[in-house]
């Protein structure tokens, strides 16, 4: 079964578990043992204020009740067959733009709005330790299985309260400075240009087709490009000779979005009883904690045979925050970098090659940053891409890959004129608004120039007023202290791999229908992904 809205096609799983997952989970953070995360919210107390008061009660909100709920999952049900965000839609058909979801087996009720207004009140309100449900498995393994290697310390995805703030505190200077990221681009571009060597093994010089699945090499980037970041290692996957150590890695990398999904999102009994599969799953861990700790004593081993003088790259600066902390966030990095940045880079290509017109655009300007395209990309010449960067919003926008933001509440809050009990899930459907008239006119059409501050070109014309004023109907990396601790580096690398590849080929989708998603832990491509990817003139 697919679902299509703006040239988006969305594949349905389509079981009934599968869909009952959906209950508990959405975009990066899931909705489980919610009532246990207050403890790490600071206590309030209730809330009297006249604006409560006057708020229509909880109870009164719409939504269905518990059995309701259920039935509508059954064959025949509503929601039977249908994935997260179809579930969304109808139930936003049913019963409007807030709406509230009984909590099933014992979890906290999840209120899911459309209005910006509640988005503003959420995140104005949650404090400075936010809670986004994370992934279990990953606290399980860490905290539980394997505290000799990481001394207690959960991770940014999982960790809630005060020890989230002190890793977040920690490493935010280190990830989230634009100019500490930066001192990454030669590297960076060095990679960018050995993919598109590699592309041009596998094209066919009269087809202009390519032999190899896109996607797939296309994460063979994002994994050279994120390690070398985050181990200061460069691990030859684009090479015909890989490290066999990060051969088996990446292949690992692979399968742990699968098994994280297969355990953290769909229900399972492994937190009552350790499963064969589960305990698979715990080897496939131990694996990727061996060979990603080997290759950080490499590079503690190299660092400590090196001048003194040099810029710290972003992994000696981690070791010298906290060892056990370095080990998490690099892990953390490799497991969050990977997919998103390919099925991010993967969209916003499959736009540019629906819209010729504005690719020429984007090349025009491309010409002018990258003039000799077998030259090199600098701070300097990567300071001026105003269409490029318009284009990477745009295609964030219509497709957003994590389509929900997700909080728990610490405060009582009023949200749409009902009461919203501290210790509530909810669910804000960006994806939606981002898509919606209301916020962005012509909604379905890839219009960068949405996005300019000013007219970038002569022929390029600024048109900021079809883009929403109200900042939190697009929030493609999330928001607040909370936010995507990679944005940063996902921008430089998908930045740096456009212009290269748009400065070299003339890229066309060849699938006569639209790209395909399906919704795991994120929205990801799938299905038949086909490009043409012809040189363009002066390279
Ligand atoms: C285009 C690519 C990416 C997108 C669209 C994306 C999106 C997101 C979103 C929406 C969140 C939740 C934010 C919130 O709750 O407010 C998040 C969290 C996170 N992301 Fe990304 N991400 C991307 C790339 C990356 C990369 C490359 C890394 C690795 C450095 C990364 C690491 C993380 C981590 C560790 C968190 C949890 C942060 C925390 O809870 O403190 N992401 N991401």
């Amino acid at each position: 079964m697919m679902w299509k809205s703006t040239g988006k096609t969305i594949k349905s799983p389509g079981h009934f578990a599968y869909q009952l997952c959906f209950v508990r989970e959405f975009s990066v953070g899931g909705i489980f043992n919610q009532q246990t995360h207050l403890e790490y919210a600071e206590a309030t107390a209730p809330r009297v204020d006249e604006k409560w008061q006057q708020a229509k009660l909880y109870k009164d909100m719409p939504g269905p009740s518990s059995w309701r709920m259920i039935s509508y999952f059954m064959p025949g049900g509503a929601l039977y067959n249908t994935n997260l965000i179809q579930m969304n839609r109808r139930m936003r058909e049913m019963y409007g733009d807030i709406y509230s979801m009984p909590g099933l087996m014992g979890k906290a009720n999840v209120v899911f709005t459309y209005n910006p207004e509640d988005f503003e009140v959420t995140y104005r309100n949650e404090g400075l330790w936010p809670i986004r449900i994370g992934l279990e498995s990953f606290s399980y393994y860490r905290k539980v299985q394997r505290p000799d290697v990481f001394g207690g310390i959960g991770g940014l995805v999982s960790e809630q309260g005060q020890a989230w703030a002190d890793i977040r505190n920690k490493v935010n200077p280190v990830l989230m400075k634009v100019q500490n990221v930066r001192q990454n681009l030669p590297q960076l571009d060095q990679i960018a240009k050995e993919f598109l060597d590699k592309l041009e093994t596998q094209r066919n010089s009269e087809t202009h087709l390519l032999d190899n699945d896109f996607h797939d090499q296309l994460k063979m980037w994002a994994f050279e490009s994120i390690s070398f970041v985050a181990l200061n290692t460069r691990m030859g996957l684009l090479t015909d000779e890989p490290d066999p150590n990060a051969s088996r890695l990446a292949h690992h990398m692979g399968e742990f979005f699968n098994y994280s999904f297969k355990y953290d999102v769909q229900p399972s009994i492994w937190p009552y009883y350790k499963t064969p599969g589960f305990k698979k799953f715990l080897k496939t861990y131990d694996d990727i904690t061996e060979i990603t700790t080997n290759y950080i004593e490499a590079a503690i081993k190299r660092f400590e045979s090196q001048n003194e003088c040099e810029k710290k790259c972003v992994l000696e600066q981690l070791l010298s925050l906290n060892k056990q902390v370095a080990v998490v966030m690099v892990m953390d990095m490799l497991m969050a970098g990977i997919d998103t940045t390919s099925s991010s880079l993967l969209t916003i290509l499959y736009h540019l090659s629906r819209n010729p017109e504005k690719q020429e655009q984007l090349s025009q300007e491309l010409r002018r940053v990258l003039p000799d395209p077998q030259g090199s990309l600098s701070e300097e010449s990567t300071k001026n891409m105003p269409y490029l960067r318009a284009c990477i919003k745009e295609g964030l926008r219509i497709t957003s890959i994590t389509p929900g933001n997700f909080r728990i509440t610490t405060k009582d809050l009023v949200l749409s004129g009902y009461q919203v009990p501290r210790g509530t899930g909810v669910l804000m459907g960006v994806l939606e608004l981002s898509n919606s008239d209301e916020y962005f006119a012509k909604s379905a059409e890839f219009l960068p120039e949405r996005w300019l501050k000013a007219d970038s070109a002569p022929g390029v014309q600024a048109c900021p007023e079809a883009r929403s004023r109200n900042p939190f109907v697009y929030l493609p990396f999330g928001f607040g202290p909370r936010t995507c601790i990679g944005k940063r580096i996902a921008e430089l690398e998908i930045e740096t791999l456009l212009v290269r590849l748009l400065r070299s080929y003339k890229i066309s989708w060849l699938p006569e229908t639209p790209m395909q998603y399906e919704s795991t832990i994120i929205l990801a491509p799938c299905g038949d992904i086909r490009f043409k990817l012809e040189p363009v003139q002066d390279s």
